[in-house]
């Protein structure tokens, strides 16, 4: 079964304690929380106001995505805002390796987000030590965009990187994800499945984590 992380960035932030309670109450798995600076992507999302004030009543796992530039500088403070997975963009880190050792050191899982772009092989050298991948199978910066097909394909190349390493860690899909290619998005190997917009702007978001569950 694919763990489901519904993603807070579109959640109703007028009622955010509502959509952390109806995750609290759903089959969901995780929390996904989606950090973004401006200059990394094109867009500003929440920061650790909201992450604390989420972390407050989150009964499940905070999976933190940060798309932000020199994340290095905010691992501890994520850390104290109860991130229990934290990744950072390949793109974004010129010591890859060190920032991965920083947020295994305060205590979080650390996870590698790479873009729809980026080749997998160039997590040859890192995947062993991680212990998730956030495949990025949109564009990050937005929610509710177009599922990248291509990104299928990677999907299947990353499971090969990971059974040839031995690696411990877990495929994470983001962006675009429906209940229509959840099915094939799985059976490409991937474990954990973020849905914001398929979530929060179906009908009843609890029935729709369930089916996602169900896939
Ligand atoms: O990282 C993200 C955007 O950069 C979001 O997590 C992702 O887009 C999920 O939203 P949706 O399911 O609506 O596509």
């Amino acid at each position: 079964m694919p763990l489901i992380a519904p993603s807070l960035l579109s959640a109703n932030f007028l009622n955010l304690e509502k959509d952390v309670e109806m995750i609290n109450q759903s089959e969901a798995d995780w929390f996904h929380v989606d950090v973004m600076d401006g200059r990394f992507v094109p867009n500003i999302s929440f920061g650790f106001p909201v992450l604390n004030a989420v972390n407050k009543i989150a009964k499940k796992t905070l999976d933190v995505h940060l798309m932000i530039v020199e994340p290095e500088k905010y691992i501890a403070e994520f850390a104290k805002a109860g991130a229990n997975y934290l990744s950072v963009h390949i793109e974004a880190c010129n010591h890859l390796h060190r920032t991965i050792q920083m947020i295994h050191g305060e205590g979080m899982k650390a996870g590698v987000a790479i873009n729809p772009h980026t080749p997998v092989h160039l997590l040859s050298d890192i995947i062993a030590d991680i212990d998730l991948v956030c495949m990025m199978s949109v564009n990050p910066g937005f929610g509710g965009q177009k599922f990248i097909r291509h990104t299928l394909t990677k999907i299947a190349q990353l499971k090969t990187l990971i059974n040839q390493c031995e690696s411990k860690a877990l495929i994470e899909i983001d962006g675009g994800v429906t209940l229509e290619n959840a099915g094939e998005i799985i059976a490409a190997g991937a474990d954990v499945l973020v849905a914001g917009n398929t979530v929060f702007s179906a009908a009843n978001p609890t029935e729709m984590i369930s089916k996602l569950k169900a896939i």
